[in-house]
């Protein structure tokens, strides 16, 4: 049965971290902007009905500009933190039965991962990309002294696309901004209302541009994957 997939691209964050004078979303990798890497995925996708780009309310007209090579995707003005920018992408989605969410900062994803979240959001209707954590985690008090190490066997690494019913997280959304919860992925808010997430395995190269170390991996990523050929 054919169903409709909505994406919204959460594009509107500052990059503090990365300390750079050029937001994140704007760096250029391998000649093109980092948002252009991560919507290329998405733009070529025939089952995608639509898809909302969340920009920094200055950088709207920028954005647009960046992506007028596709007309169909729209460009919103975003909120203060992630959790608005999503939601007013949530809101601006007209024809989509499920919806992937996505960060602007996350340029690795492939198409066969994609394929696989999507595969499980259809029967689940809440599905999350992630990967095993390779390192042990420990977790400390206030004065930095380690509390305890949970068992690493039941740890994951939280990625994105996160996809879900656009009911269900639309109505997640609506009671976080309700009870004032503010959480730092969009599965936490179906999760407090009880609601099945399921894991996807994932892959590690879907890394999240956060800090200036990340664009050297970034760039061994595109390089490797071009000696690969794919
Ligand atoms: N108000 C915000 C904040 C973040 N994002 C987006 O959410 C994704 C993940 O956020 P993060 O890596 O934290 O990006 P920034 O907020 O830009 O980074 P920083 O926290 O370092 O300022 C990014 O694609 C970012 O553009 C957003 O759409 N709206
Ligand atoms: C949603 C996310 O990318 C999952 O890993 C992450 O939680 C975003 O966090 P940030 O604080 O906005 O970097």
């Amino acid at each position: 049965m054919k169903v409709n997939i909505g994406v919204v691209i959460a594009a509107a964050g500052q990059g503090k971290r990365m300390g750079g004078s050029v937001k994140k979303q704007f760096i250029e990798l391998a000649e093109k902007p980092v948002l252009l890497h991560t919507l290329d995925l998405f733009a070529e996708l025939e089952y995608v009905r639509e898809m909302v780009v969340v920009a920094a309310e200055e950088d709207v007209e920028r954005t647009k500009e960046l992506l007028s090579s596709y007309p169909h995707i729209r460009v919103i003005p975003g909120g203060a933190e992630r959790q608005d920018s999503v939601y007013l992408g949530l809101t601006a989605l007209c024809f989509s039965d499920y919806v992937l969410i996505h960060d602007g900062a996350r340029p690795f994803l492939s198409r066969l991962t994609l394929e696989r979240l999507i595969d499980a959001v259809r029967s689940k209707r809440a599905a999350i990309l992630a990967v095993p954590v390779k390192d042990t985690i420990k977790r400390t008090d206030e004065t930095g002294i380690v509390m305890d190490t949970p068992p690493r066997q039941s740890l994951w690494a939280v990625q994105t696309p996160q996809a879900f019913a656009l009911s269900d997280i639309l109505a997640a959304h609506e009671q976080a901004r309700q009870d004032g919860f503010l959480g730092t992925d969009d599965a936490s808010l179906i999760e407090r209302l009880g609601q099945a997430v399921h894991v996807v395995e994932g892959e590690y190269t879907n890394i999240k541009l956060t800090t200036p170390d990340d664009l050297v991996f970034g760039e061994a990523i595109l390089r490797w994957r071009k000696e690969k050929g794919q």
